[in-house]
């Protein structure tokens, strides 16, 4: 053999010999880290209230593994991670583990319980239109329960017996006083097929529960959440017609939609005008990585309910105002009969998340409504 045959040959086998095998290792020895690492499983991960959690969950420390279908998340291609998820690692500087998966696919949801090591479940993954949930309750049953149901075999499967899950306000119905708090009767008011989804959902958490003292559950029932990640880079992303407020209000701001058509203005409210209680996502997020410290403690068992709200109430009109100011546009809007389920007044005591969650709301209204500016004004068609 020559000079130049050995030296082509030695070549030759670093570069397909021994890198490949630095990288072999390499990977296995990260794949190992992975799975060694206990992770936070976030579904639906990829939407408006997920994508907002992962980003407080990424900047207190923990490591996240979210999963989503994309039935409501954009994505350039199946296999691409969702843009809400891109601009999240672009806030945080940290990468997220996806999978495009159903909750209703038990088989593949085994497998990332196989591959990572969870800690405890924010469970986000829901169908969430009322109007559609009343038009398509069976899709609605399906995805909803029988996908959390399936979500919940499989982590008592794989003894992961910890979750928080994302509860609603419209379990409560009409309210019988307020402000609401979580000993306001719940369930027998939903007026809908959505709401009665997230009711059911509970109820099948406290029974596994009754169950397995070894399960720790917290429902966190939120009010309105609004707003956006001060970056302007995440923030609610409806498709079709807006059926919330908010966004209707900035889509009519950045020229979107005309005006708004303010649902009743004969309620017994200081101005006619329906009055929610209104959260900044953010601290709704907060909320949901004090609930895994609580979880976490030693002496929590079986299940707790918490309202996250602020406890203060705006009318549509002071929403419309406010949002006027922030935008610095003229928000067009026009009185309409009332919508049908809506109640007159719904607020939160959010009491009970203060005293033993140790969250409280820090954002006002006029930050509700600049982030959402900042969000809708930066991107005026969304994720898209
Ligand atoms: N946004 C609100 O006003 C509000 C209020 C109360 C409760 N909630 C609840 O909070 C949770 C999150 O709401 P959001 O506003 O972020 O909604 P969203 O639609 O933005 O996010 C939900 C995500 O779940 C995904 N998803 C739906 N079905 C799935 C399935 N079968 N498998 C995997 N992924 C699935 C969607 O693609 C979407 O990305 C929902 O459970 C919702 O019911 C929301
Ligand atoms: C009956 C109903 O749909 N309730 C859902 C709605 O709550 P909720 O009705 O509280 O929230 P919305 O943002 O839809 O409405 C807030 C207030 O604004 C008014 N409004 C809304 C839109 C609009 O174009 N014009 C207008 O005037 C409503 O009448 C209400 O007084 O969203 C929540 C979050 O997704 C769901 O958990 C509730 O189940």
């Amino acid at each position: 053999m020559t000079r130049l045959q050995l030296a082509i040959y030695t070549i030759l086998s670093i570069y397909y010999v021994v890198l490949p095998g630095f990288w072999l290792l390499n990977t296995l020895i990260q794949v190992k880290d992975m799975s060694q690492t206990e992770s936070i499983l976030v579904t639906g991960g990829a939407g408006y209230v997920g994508s907002h959690t992962i980003v407080e969950l990424l900047n207190h420390g923990h490591s996240v593994i979210a999963i989503d279908n994309l039935v409501n998340a954009y994505a350039l291609n199946d296999n691409h991670k969702p843009e809400s998820l891109k601009r999240v690692e672009i806030i945080t500087g940290k990468s997220i583990t996806f999978y495009n998966i159903d909750i209703t696919n038990r088989k593949a949801l085994s497998n990332v319980f196989q591959m990572h090591k969870i800690q405890c479940v924010i469970h986000f993954a829901a169908l969430k239109a009322v109007g559609e949930s009343v038009q398509m309750p069976l899709m609605y049953y399906q995805n909803n329960i029988a996908g959390s149901s399936t979500l919940f075999q499989v982590m008592q499967d794989h003894n992961v017996k910890k979750i928080v899950f994302s509860s609603s306000a419209t379990v409560y119905g009409t309210p019988q006083f307020l402000p609401i708090t979580e000993e306001h009767p719940a369930g027998q008011g939903c007026t809908n097929p959505y709401g009665r989804t997230k009711f059911f959902v509970e109820e099948i958490l406290k029974d596994v529960c009754i169950s397995d003292p070894e399960w720790r559950v917290i429902l966190l029932r939120y009010f309105n959440p609004v707003g956006a990640h001060e970056s302007g880079l995440i923030g609610e992303d409806p498709s079709g017609i807006p059926n919330n407020l908010m966004p209707y209000i900035a889509q009519v701001a950045v020229g979107r939609r005309e005006k708004v058509n303010v649902f009743g203005s004969d309620y017994e409210t200081p101005d006619g005008t329906g009055v929610r209680d209104y959260i900044h996502i953010t601290d709704l997020a907060t909320g949901h990585v004090q609930a895994l410290s609580k979880i976490n403690e030693p002496n929590f068992k079986g299940w707790e309910v918490y309202n996250l709200g602020t406890g203060k109430g705006y009318s549509v009109l002071e929403m419309i105002k406010a949002f006027s100011k922030s935008s610095q546009k003229e928000i067009k809007y026009e009185l309409s009969e009332r919508r049908e389920g809506d109640v007159a007044a719904s607020y939160a005591d959010a009491s009970k998340a203060k005293k033993e969650l140790n969250w409280t709301a820090t954002k006002d209204i006029d930050d509700m409504c600049f982030d959402t500016w900042k969000w809708q004004s930066a991107n005026p068609n969304g994720y898209q």
